[in-house]
């Protein structure tokens, strides 16, 4: 089956930089890719490239099986495509705006009317559509700007920081529509807001200096994290030094951090799952459990210890 998006050996120079080097990537309708990276990564430019704005030093995007760069109409016609900040025409209204969106894609008469109705509709602009963007809140621009992207029902929709600057209502709301449209087309969205891994995407790509470090699901990248699978344990009945030699005996403990008297974090051995066989052992000892729960990862760390390692590596 054609790919939503392919992308082969990407590479972008500008003078000397070198934005983007050398990324290959597939997507499928039903993925949301959270493409992640620190500021200068090269997502933007990536995403330039994709729909068609940029074009590459070397490789090659297609979009359902259209090139970008020698199909360059059929593949417009597939992507929506929400740029950084949402730019829009300040003082025409979201009516005329869409309107004149919906002329440059092709529509007309009844058709358009529908296309201009449905985008308002499912971007949630509809009681806002004939007041001038520039007086708008930013959440309600960005709607806009998200109906102005999917006004075509294009099969690919690539947003450059969708939630940038809003709110934490905005954001929820922005998420929520990008959620509702996520089972049938396939996404890309920047970000550096690591939140959005857990509430809006399947995938991650993380990018540092232009190149691919990661690739995968939500959960692989918070398991790379040192915190996976570790717990955080407060016991009863004992002491802390007791407490503490009894966790360096066990088989499956790697190392510990004293959080305060009798509160521990323990580092499981190759991140396993140890909160069932450490529960056992704490009730063979007599003691009591006051809590004991496992952390899942955390996604600041990762993305420190990734990007950090990759520039070190060029350095
Ligand atoms: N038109 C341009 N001319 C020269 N250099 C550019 C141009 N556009 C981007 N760059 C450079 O290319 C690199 C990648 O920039 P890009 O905007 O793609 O990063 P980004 O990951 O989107 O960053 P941010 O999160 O800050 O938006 C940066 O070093 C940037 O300065």
């Amino acid at each position: 089956m054609t790919q939503a998006i392919e992308i082969a050996d990407l590479v972008k120079h500008f003078g000397e930089i070198r934005a983007v080097d050398g990324i290959n990537l597939n997507l499928s309708r039903g993925e949301v890719l959270g493409f992640l990276g620190p500021n200068g990564a090269g997502k933007s430019t990536t995403m330039k490239m994709i729909t068609g704005f940029l074009s590459p030093t070397r490789g090659r995007v297609s979009v359902c099986g259209h090139d970008v760069q020698q199909a360059s109409i059929p593949a417009k016609a597939s992507i929506g495509y929400l740029p950084e900040g949402a730019p829009a025409y300040a003082d025409m209204t979201p009516a005329s705006f869409l309107s004149f969106i919906a002329d440059i894609r092709g529509f007309s008469g009844k058709a358009k009317r529908d296309a201009v109705a449905v985008a308002a509709e499912r971007a949630r602009v509809v009681e806002v559509m004939f007041q001038p963007i520039e007086t708008l809140s930013k959440g309600y621009k960005r709607r806009v700007g998200l109906a102005q992207a999917i006004l075509h029902n294009p099969p690919i929709l690539i947003m450059d920081e969708p939630t940038d600057g809003l709110d934490p209502n905005q954001k929820h709301e922005v998420r929520t529509l990008i959620n509702e449209m996520a089972h049938d087309k396939a996404i890309i969205i920047s970000t550096h807001i690591l939140e959005e891994v857990h509430a809006l995407c399947t995938r991650n790509v993380l990018i540092s200096r232009g190149k691919i470090e990661f690739d995968g699901t939500p959960h692989e990248l918070e398991s790379l994290s040192r915190y996976h699978n570790a717990v955080v344990m407060t016991i009863s009945g004992t002491h802390t030094t007791a407490l503490t030699d009894f966790v360096t005996a066990l088989p499956f403990v790697d190392s510990y951090e004293v959080l305060g008297d009798l509160t521990l974090r323990v580092f499981p051995l190759n991140h396993q799952q140890i909160t069932l066989p450490l529960s056992e052992k704490i009730r063979e000892k007599g003691w009591d459990i006051v809590s004991l729960y496992s952390e899942s990862g955390r996604l600041d760390e990762v993305f420190r210890q990734i990007t950090t390692r990759a520039s070190m590596e060029i350095n």
